[in-house]
């Protein structure tokens, strides 16, 4: 199955869910990432891939590499490998790997073209679709980086025969998420079938590779509907944040995100108990956690401020309005707010 973006300024690429077919490109090529990837399935990479020049750089696995120096280690390579305007990145791994080869890519001499082959069931249905790269720092999640879009993203669902089941939970935080927010029929069916079904995740990826690639294709820079795919992740970076990105999977804080969200939306009469209820037994039913104990609410509260989506002192989140819709509000009152994150202190 093939689905396409396509971008206002012309900007277009395809998103193969299928095995990986044989290619040869006739460019230099560097295959970013990390050890843990490269021994399950670097070998099934090479028999698919050839090119006019191949090499492979290695980097640190895990969430807590995603920073500045990583990105100078990827760079490095590529000078050593004397790599041009015509060279090729292919980030060969799960968000993390994709995240930061996106963003090499991006400021290898300006500029470089890069190919997303996600192998991890959360890069497969979000991460790898739509170009936000960049890194972590101190401050906080994400906060350094580029839109910079592949060139093609090839979906290969045999990498998931090898992923841990936690790692399938957080992938599956997400799938969860583009339902609330955009698709109600998509929830439902989430309800009725099993993801541990190989036929049945195929169909969820494509389900939200469809509706990313739909949501990115109106607004590439999040400068509006774009943001509703943040559900979640307000609350969620600051958990991952305050816990050094060590106790968490990004898409277990996502599912922790949406419920304090849901809660929100109840708070301001968006959401019935019963359908927050729905969505925490969906996220359950793949043991994804949906409580964390927040120990200071104001420190919590202070974090939004850095958050991307804030602008000149006004924190946005994105709220659902039942299942299968959302708003993407900066107009819910501090007190509110508070008010829930104090559900979650004690
Ligand atoms: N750019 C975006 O739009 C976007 C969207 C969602 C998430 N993200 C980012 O993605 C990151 C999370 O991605 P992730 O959940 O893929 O985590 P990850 O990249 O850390 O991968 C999770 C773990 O699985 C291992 N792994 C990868 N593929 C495997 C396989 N086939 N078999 C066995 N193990 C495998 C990895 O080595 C790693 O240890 C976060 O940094 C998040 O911010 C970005
Ligand atoms: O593609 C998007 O837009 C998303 O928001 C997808 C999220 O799942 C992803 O985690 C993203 O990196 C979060 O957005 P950010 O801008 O806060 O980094
Ligand atoms: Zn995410």
């Amino acid at each position: 199955m093939i689905v396409n973006i396509s971008l206002p300024d012309g900007t277009t690429y395809d998103i193969t869910i299928d095995r990986l077919k044989k290619e040869y490109f006739d460019r230099k090529v560097v295959v970013v990432t990390n050890p843990t990837i490269s021994a399950l399935h670097l070998d099934y990479l090479k028999d698919k891939l050839s090119a006019k020049e191949l090499s492979v750089v290695t980097i640190p696995d895990g969430e807590k590499y995603k920073n500045m120096q990583t990105i100078e280690t990827i760079l490095e390579h590529c000078f050593e490998n004397k790599l041009n305007r015509n060279s090729l990145l292919i980030a060969f791994g799960g968000g993390v790997i994709g995240d930061m080869t996106g963003f090499a890519a991006s400021l290898y001499q300006r500029g470089i073209d890069f190919i997303q082959v996600p192998t991890t069931l959360l890069s497969q249905v979000d991460a790898s679709v739509g170009g936000k790269t960049g890194v972590n720092n101190k401050y906080g999640k994400n906060l350094i980086g580029a839109f910079h879009q592949p060139i093609a993203v090839n979906i290969d669902p045999y990498f998931l025969t090898t992923l841990p089941k936690r790692e399938l939970g957080a992938g599956i935080a997400e799938i969860v998420k583009m339902a609330v927010t955009f698709n109600k029929d998509f929830f439902q069916w989430l309800e009725e079938n099993d993801l541990n079904d190989e036929e049945n995740i195929k169909t969820a990826i494509a389900k939200s590779v469809e509706t990313k690639a739909w949501v990115v294709s109106q607004d590439e820079k999040e400068k509006g509907l774009r943001a509703a795919l943040n559900y979640g992740h307000t609350f969620g970076h600051v958990i991952e944040n305050e816990t050094n990105y060590n106790t968490y999977l990004h898409g277990e804080a996502v599912g922790i995100g949406m419920v304090m969200a849901n809660e929100l939306a109840k708070k301001i009469a968006y959401m019935s108990d019963e359908e927050a209820l729905r969505v925490k037994k969906l996220l359950e039913k793949y043991d994804i956690p949906t409580t964390y104990k927040i120990a200071d609410v104001e420190d919590f509260y202070e974090h939004f401020f850095l958050d991307k989506k804030s602008l000149d002192n006004r924190i946005k989140f994105i709220v659902p309005k039942g299942i299968g819709n959302c708003e993407i509000t900066d107009k819910i009152s501090k007190e509110d707010v508070i008010e829930v994150l104090k559900r979650f202190s004690n």
